[in-house]
């Protein structure tokens, strides 16, 4: 690694320069796989970090999230013995045993699992603010970081690093807050407050229906919050199956849950006795139908707000290597190459699906464009490079919500011939003996004789579309499908009479 101190402002700490191979900007899921994999190929790769190295997943998301719902669904499980196994009185739901498993996970939030074994590795660890800063005679890219202190860096505020190769953007998100009068000041939670949680609240709102507010929502409510779901769109995981949203809906009813659909939060204020929250019914209102388009008032000790994630754009630089500094993402090609020579990007801010099994499938093409160990290029072997048909995800309430690839509405956007298939889960060998609530729904392409999306709602939900995400990646046909062995008597089984409606359909 060459070193060679510069001064800008002789004023100011001498900023330290070092040349590197690659800068990985944001050490997210996706930034950290692309890290490790170059430094065991042996380049010279710094990492910019300004929080905690592993970003949102890890810390404050999908571990913790996932295991507060871990405990939440043992709590449900054990209230449905009554009905299957004689009396069981679950008296004092406690969140302590899963808080205690969210500190156990991440180390009280400290990121040294993470850090440590790149650092091993030789990885520049710079602690910071990174900016994008144009770039040197030669076209390599500079990150400029204003440091936060640690490590080698503890005696300077600036750092600049040059990337002989490319600079990997990863910088992720940010809750997106939205602008509602009153809520600017208030102490409202977003994740990170309620992954830190070591006791559930005796009432909160959430406000926003998507994977967040959703998976937070049932959690609380099972540990005996009175919980109130606000969501302005007509339903539950906006952009998934309408089914899906509306069958969720329904169980967290079941489930004390007061959902309001259709319902914006217009106004908030706070004060000794928690949040007070106007609620307008606009879309239809919620189930009873005797609020819509009138005013309610809801108080609940806490607010937590889950209304979706800004891409973490601002302040990073886009316009000194000639990027839209007012874009909403970083748009990028299928090897994940940006619009600016040698700056690539994963994660979030691309766009293309929150989650992080896309940061990390990502991370893996650019290690692949970089090492150059892809046969050959996009258009020679498409099959080697991003593709995102088939994304899958799921977002674990409970019923868990699998899905893959387009949506009926997405797929009739896109002027495909649709033909769609849906069975009832609960009524099915498996789901009726576990007396589960659930669907699977597939939507097949006619003319091309293949799925091209589905939904499985069902308890391991995110398990059965695996069996899908198969199907729609590797453009497996119906008839094919249709002949599989499927062991009974299994949730996945059910995929069987959604096939069978699809032949019926002439698919
Ligand atoms: C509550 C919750 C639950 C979730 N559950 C799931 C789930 O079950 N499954 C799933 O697939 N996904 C889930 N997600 C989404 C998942 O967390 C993200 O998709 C994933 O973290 C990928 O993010 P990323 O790599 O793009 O960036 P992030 O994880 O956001 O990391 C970006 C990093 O960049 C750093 N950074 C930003 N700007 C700068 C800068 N200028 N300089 C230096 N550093 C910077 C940040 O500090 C951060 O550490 C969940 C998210 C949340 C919030
Ligand atoms: N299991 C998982 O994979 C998982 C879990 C959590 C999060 N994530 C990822 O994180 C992303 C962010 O999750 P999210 O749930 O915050 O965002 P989201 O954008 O998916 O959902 C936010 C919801 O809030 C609603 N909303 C927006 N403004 C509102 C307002 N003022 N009042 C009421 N409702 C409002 C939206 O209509 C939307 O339904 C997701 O898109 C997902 O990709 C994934």
């Amino acid at each position: 690694m060459s070193t060679s101190p510069t001064a800008d402002d002789p004023t100011r700490p001498q900023p330290l320069h070092r040349t590197v191979d690659v800068v990985v900007l944001g050490m997210g899921s996706g930034g950290e796989h692309v890290a490790h994999k170059l430094l065991d190929a042996g380049l010279e790769v710094a990492g910019v970090e300004a929080g905690l190295v592993g970003g949102e997943c890890p810390f404050w998301g999908c571990t913790p999230s996932k295991l507060l719902i871990r405990s939440a669904d043992a709590l449900a499980e054990a209230r449905r013995a009554g009905h299957l196994a004689g009396d069981v009185d679950v008296r004092r739901p406690d969140l302590g045993p899963a808080a205690a498993r969210v500190r156990e996970a991440n180390h009280d939030w400290d990121d040294e699992a993470h850090a440590g074994p790149l650092l091993g590795k030789g990885l520049d660890l710079v602690r910071g603010h990174g900016r994008l800063e144009g770039r040197d005679a030669d076209g390599a890219v500079r990150v400029r970081v204003t440091t936060t202190g640690g490590g080698s860096d503890s005696d300077t505020d600036t750092v600049l690093l040059t990337a002989r190769r490319g600079v990997v953007l990863n910088t992720g998100t940010e809750p997106a807050v939205p602008p509602v009068e009153g809520l600017a000041g208030t102490p409202y939670w977003t994740n990170r407050d309620a992954v830190a949680l070591t006791a559930a609240p005796d009432s909160v709102v959430v406000l926003g229906g998507g994977p967040i507010g959703a998976e937070l929502t049932q959690v609380l409510a099972r540990f005996g919050s009175r919980t109130t779901l606000v969501e302005t769109e007509p339903r539950l995981l906006g952009p998934e199956e309408p089914e899906a949203g509306d069958l969720l809906a329904d169980v967290l009813r079941t489930e004390g849950v007061d959902v309001r659909t259709g319902t914006t939060l217009t106004r908030v204020a706070h004060g000794d006795g928690g949040f007070t929250c106007t609620l307008v019914a606009d879309h239809g209102g919620d189930e009873d139908g005797d609020e819509d388009g009138g005013e309610a008032t809801v108080t609940a000790d806490h607010l937590l707000v889950a209304t979706g994630r800004r891409p973490l754009l601002d302040d990073l630089g886009l316009e000194t290597v000639g990027l839209d500094p007012a874009a909403a993402t970083v748009p990028v090609d299928p090897r994940c190459r940006s619009a600016a020579e040698g700056v690539w990007a994963v994660g979030d801010i691309t766009g293309e699906g929150a989650f992080t099994s896309v940061a990390l499938y990502q991370g893996a093409l650019v290690v692949q464009d970089l090492l150059g160990t892809a046969t050959g290029g996009p258009d020679t072997h498409p099959e080697e490079w991003g593709d995102y048909r088939a994304v899958a995800r799921a977002t674990f309430t409970d019923p868990e919500v699998g899905a893959v690839g387009l949506t009926e509405a997405q797929a009739r956007e896109a002027g495909i011939d649709v033909v769609t298939a849906i069975a009832d889960v609960g009524r099915d060998s498996r789901g009726w003996i576990h007396g589960a609530h659930g669907l699977i729904k597939v939507v097949a392409d006619r003319e091309a004789g293949v799925l091209v999306g589905a939904t499985a709602v069902s308890p391991a939900g995110g398990e059965v579309i695996g069996l899908f995400t198969t199907a729609v990646h590797a453009r497996v046909p119906v008839a094919t499908l249709s002949r599989m062995h499927l062991a009974y008597p299994t949730f996945h089984r059910t995929a069987r009479v959604v096939l069978a409606k699809l032949g019926e359909a002439g698919v």
